[in-house]
């Protein structure tokens, strides 16, 4: 096959941040995706719904002149969110879903919930009025291997939320092991996930073997290849409950490259032709239109995207950077080349 023809793709997890770097980085996506969930992991955090409108207003702002994107927010759950807040989010046009951190699990984390049992009463909120809770899986106590940190999470807190809020919609975002997708896969159909092209196409060796990898390195960190093959096999599987959320995290390449890097990969530049590549590893192209433009919409109970997008096989090379200055990033596969391009 050397030209694959989809409906308009979305994005159910992305990183636009603020600023310089989101008007160096919006026009990526917006090239791609008809819609993105908007993590609201910013300094300081998104936390309510009029915050999040701003935020949208300075997205649209940013964006290039003619394009067709939505930007879909979300809030970041803290331990101080009213309860009240749950309401305007299930009334809001434009806010979609809260998102849940434990507290220094990740980029931006700090202001996350520490006791997550404590915020029962949100879930329960949640639940009533229909409002997804987005979670980044992974428990954050030292005493926890950092490898091993996803599935610790499912056990010791995934599992008792699920039971407790039968009805919640959850998104358990970028699975990255065999465990979590079995999780997912037995879990009721209310119970999505989304899958990274980071994790279909690379295991641990990406960031240690033959040197140290910065911008290999994300979070949930990249585990081993058996994982990798059972992330595979979930998107090959056509099962509607795994669905595309890039994670696309951009930092400056000044802040990966440093001997305290952050975490976190940018792909906005190439996701979808790094998940046709991933797609086609397993010879599965012919699952990847439900995975990027279809499942994710039906979990959301938001319309399918009207119109469609042309993956041509191309050679292409890729750039070693982008944006200017100390807002400069380095993509994922800088300065290599990729078979897939999205057609003009
Ligand atoms: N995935 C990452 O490694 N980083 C994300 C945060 C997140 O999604 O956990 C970021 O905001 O940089
Ligand atoms: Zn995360
Ligand atoms: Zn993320």
């Amino acid at each position: 096959m050397d030209k694959l023809t989809i409906s308009r793709p979305d994005d159910w997890h992305l990183h636009l941040r603020s600023g310089a770097m989101l008007r160096t980085v919006v026009g990526h996506t917006a090239r791609q995706f008809a819609r993105a969930i908007v993590m609201p992991n910013l300094k300081p955090p998104v936390v309510t719904v009029e915050q999040a409108l701003r935020y949208r207003d300075e997205i649209l702002q940013a964006l290039p002149a003619g394009a067709d994107f939505q930007p879909l927010m979300t809030l970041y759950l803290t331990g101080n969110t009213p309860i009240a807040e749950v309401e305007k989010v299930a009334k809001s046009e434009h806010v979609h879903a809260f998102k849940l951190y434990p507290a220094g699990a990740t980029t931006n984390s700090d202001a996350g919930v520490a006791n997550i049992e404590a915020a029962y009463p949100l879930f329960e909120a949640m639940e009533k009025f229909a409002v997804p809770l987005l979670v980044h899986g992974e428990v954050t106590a030292a005493e926890y291997d950092i490898f091993d940190r996803e599935k610790i999470f499912l056990d010791t807190q995934l599992t008792g939320i699920v039971r407790r809020f039968p009805a919640l919609r959850i998104v358990v975002e970028h699975l990255t092991t065999r465990e979590a997708v079995q999780f997912v896969g037995e879990a009721p159909a209310h119970v999505g996930a989304t899958i990274t092209p980071q994790h279909l196409l690379y295991n641990r060796n990406a960031i240690l073997a033959g040197g140290i990898r910065p911008h290999f390195y994300c979070l949930p960190v990249l585990k081993r290849e058996h994982h990798r093959q059972a992330l595979l096999e979930a998107v090959g599987s056509g099962n509607p409950k795994f669905f595309l959320g890039t994670d696309s995290a951009p930092h400056p390449t000044a802040a990966k490259e440093t001997s305290c890097g952050c975490a976190g990969c940018y792909s906005a530049h190439a996701a979808l032709e790094l998940y046709a590549e991933a797609f086609e590893q397993i010879g599965a192209l012919d699952k990847l239109e439900g995975f990027a433009s279809q499942f994710g919409a039906d979990f959301y109970g938001l319309p399918r995207n009207v119109g469609t997008i042309t993956l041509e096989k191309r050679t292409w090379a890729l750039p070693e950077r982008y944006g200017e200055a100390e807002h400069t990033l380095t993509p994922l596969r800088a300065g290599e080349t990729l078979n897939w391009r999205v057609a003009d």
